[in-house]
C-alpha cells in the first residue's frame, strides 16, 4: 500500500481533469479523505453518483478547510475568483495548486488572494481529450504523460518535492519549469493546433450547401482528426487564448509566415520546398510516435494500425 501524500485533499471542480485526479489518486492509495466541489449542483450530485469523493459540499470556502492540499480545477478564466474565495478559509500550510492550461496568467490572478502562510505550486497535466464534466475521468488519464510544475523560485521546496511525488503517484512525468517559459511552449504544442482546428473546421462549415454537405461525408481523412480537437469545451478554450494572448500572437506570427512560404511554393510549383518540409515533419512525427506520446495510440485503445506505427517508428528511429 503506497504512502498517504495527502491526509485530506480538496478538488474544486470535478471536470474531466478534477474527477480524473480523484480516481488516479485513489488507484494510487496516495489520499486519505477526498472532499470534493464545483459550482453547479448537478454536477456535484453526478460526482457522488459516480464515487469520485468522500464528502461533498456547495462551496470552495467549505471544501478547502482543513484540506492539505487543494487543487483548483476549473476554466483558467475562473481560477482568480476561486482563490479569491477559498483564500481566507485555507489552513496555514496547506499547499494550493491548480491544472490550468495556462499558467502566468493563473498566477497572476490566483497569487494575490493566497496568503502568505500557504505553497502555491502551479501545474498543468498535459493530458486530455474533447470530452468534459465528471464522466469523461479516467484513473488512467496521466499514464506515462508530463505534468508540468510552475513555482516561483521563493515556494517552500518541500511543498514542491510533495506536488512532484503526488503527480508521480498518478502515473505522470513531471518537470518544473517558469510559468513563461510554460505558457510559449503551450502556446506552438497545443494551443495553435487548437486554433488552427477551430479555424478548419468554421471554414468547412461556411462553405456553400453542396461543398459542406461533400465535407461531411468523406471527412474519414484529415479533416476527421481536426475535428476531434474543434469538439473540444469552448468555455475552456476561450478562456485559454484569452489568458495567453501574447505567446500565441507570437507562435501565430511565426505560423504565418510559414504559410505564406507554402502557399508560395505551391503557387509557384515550387516542389523541392515542399518534398523538404514534408520529410522534416514526417521524421518529426516518427520521433514522437517512438518517444511512446502518440496520445491517440496511448489513450484511446491502440489500434493495429497505431500499433504498427509505432512500431515501424521505434525501428527506424535510433535510441540515445
Ligand atoms: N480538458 C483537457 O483536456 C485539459 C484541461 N486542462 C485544464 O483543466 C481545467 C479544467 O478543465 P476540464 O476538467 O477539462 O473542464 P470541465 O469542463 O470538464 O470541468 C470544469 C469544472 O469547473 C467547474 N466550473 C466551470 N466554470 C466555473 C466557474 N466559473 N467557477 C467555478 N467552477 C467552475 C465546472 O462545474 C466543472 O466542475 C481547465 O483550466 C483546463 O485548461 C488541463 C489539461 C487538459
Ligand atoms: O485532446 C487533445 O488532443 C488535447 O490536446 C488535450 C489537452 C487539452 C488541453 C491541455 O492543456 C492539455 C491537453
Amino acid at each position: 500500500m503506497a504512502e498517504v501524500i495527502f491526509p485530506r485533499l480538496a478538488l474544486v471542480g470535478i471536470g474531466l481533469i478534477g474527477a480524473s485526479i480523484a480516481l488516479a489518486a485513489r488507484r494510487a492509495g496516495v489520499v486519505g479523505e477526498i472532499v470534493v466541489t464545483t459550482r453547479r449542483p448537478e454536477t456535484l450530485r453526478r460526482a457522488e453518483e459516480l464515487c469520485l469523493g468522500d464528502r461533498y459540499v456547495s462551496t470552495a470556502a467549505e471544501a478547502v478547510a482543513d484540506a492539505d492540499c487543494v487543487i483548483v480545477s476549473v476554466p483558467v478564466g475562473a481560477c482568480g475568483a476561486v482563490a479569491a474565495e477559498i483564500g481566507p478559509r485555507l489552513k496555514s500550510g496547506a499547499i494550493v495548486s491548480d491544472v490550468g492550461s495556462v499558467k502566468a496568467s493563473v498566477v497572476r490572478a490566483m497569487q494575490p488572494h493566497l496568503p502568505g502562510t500557504v505553497s502555491f505550486v502551479p501545474g498543468h497535466p498535459i493530458a486530455g481529450t474533447e470530452y468534459s464534466g465528471p464522466d469523461a475521468g479516467f484513473a488512467a488519464l496521466f499514464d506515462n504523460r508530463w505534468c508540468v510544475l510552475t513555482p516561483a523560485p521563493e515556494v517552500d521546496p518541500e511543498a514542491v518535492t510533495l506536488m512532484v511525488a503526488f503527480w508521480r503517484a498518478l502515473g505522470a512525468n513531471v518537470e518544473t519549469m517558469s510559468a513563461e517559459h510554460h505558457d510559449l511552449v503551450l502556446a506552438i504544442t497545443s494551443h495553435l493546433p487548437h486554433l488552427i482546428a477551430y479555424n478548419i473546421v468554421g471554414t468547412a462549415a461556411e462553405l456553400e450547401g453542396g461543398i459542406r454537405s461533400e465535407v461531411l461525408k468523406f471527412s474519414a481523412s484529415g479533416f476527421r482528426d481536426f475535428t476531434r480537437i474543434a469538439a473540444s469545451d469552448p468555455v475552456m478554450w476561450r478562456d485559454i487564448f484569452l489568458n495567453n494572448k501574447d505567446a500565441v500572437l507570437e507562435m501565430l506570427g511565426r505560423f504565418n509566415e510559414d504559410l505564406a512560404t507554402l502557399t508560395r511554393a505551391i503557387r509557384n510549383g515550387d516542389g523541392d520546398t515542399l518534398l523538404d518540409l514534408f520529410t522534416r515533419t514526417r521524421a518529426i512525427r516518427r520521433s514522437i510516435v517512438a518517444l511512446g506520446q502518440d496520445t491517440a495510440a496511448a489513450d484511446f485503445g491502440r489500434n493495429d494500425h497505431a500499433a504498427a506505427e509505432t512500431k515501424r517508428a521505434q525501428e527506424e528511429t535510433p535510441a540515445d
